[in-house]
């Protein structure tokens, strides 16, 4: 059975910030509420569409309503991709590990609906042998669930896997299913969320011979 590196995606392979931000933003501004700041943003970012839209609500004032949330997942849905990337670096360590034999999958609290849409997007959306996204199942991370049911649909063997991620959720979730996680320095997350991670990849070029110390 090959490795499996299971990618978180916000904040790891790609940098969907700015268009996560500049869907905050309009959805503030449709109530004449200021726009936010990046670090605001990226802050709020890791618990999903829901926490994201509650936390953003409060900050600016806002009662938090579904409606709001479908404004503004419907809205992100559709521009998702407008402005986001791939980390730099990140193209290489992928094709790197393919070469090497490594499987590859997503797990993320981005809705599936979104998600595939920005892989798709990114060119994407076949390197994956399964996709994992915050609705997909009954529990999202730092539910380890989440984890093993990417996993399980990947084909992969809990004992041969790797998580990869920028957040505490992404640590807890690895921890919670018996994974070491890998914690990307260049994302969204604190030095302090790394707490419990196998190891700290600080740049995506560290990938690869990291991902090969964990699961030689
Ligand atoms: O949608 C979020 O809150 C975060 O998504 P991630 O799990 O890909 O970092
Ligand atoms: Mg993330």
């Amino acid at each position: 059975m090959p490795r499996l590196a299971v990618f978180d995606l916000d904040g790891t392979l790609v940098d969907s910030a700015p268009d996560i931000h500049a869907a905050l933003d309009r959805l503030v501004a449709a109530e004449s509420r200021p726009p936010f700041t990046r670090a605001e943003v990226t802050a709020m970012i890791g618990d999903g569409v829901r926490a994201l839209v509650q936390r953003a609500a409060a900050a600016r004032g806002l009662a938090f309503s579904e409606s709001l949330l479908d404004a503004f997942t419907a809205d992100y849905t559709a521009r998702a991709a407008e402005t986001t990337v791939l980390f730099p670096g990140i193209a290489a360590a992928l094709d790197r590990l393919a070469a090497e034999g490594w499987a590859m999958a997503v797990c993320t609290n981005k809705p599936a609906a979104a998600t595939a849409a920005l892989l798709a997007a990114l060119g994407l959306d076949g390197r994956f042998a399964a996709v994992g996204g915050g609705d997909s199942f009954p529990v999202r991370k730092p539910d380890p669930g989440h984890l093993l049911g990417t996993l399980r649909a990947a084909g992969g063997d809990p004992a041969r896997a790797v998580m990869i991620g920028d957040h505490r959720n992404d640590v807890l979730a690895a921890r919670g299913a018996g994974l070491p996680c890998l914690f990307a320095g260049w994302g969204y997350g604190t030095p302090a969320m790394a707490e419990g991670a196998a190891g700290i990849a600080a740049s995506p070029s560290d990938l690869v011979p990291l991902l090969r110390d964990i699961l030689p």
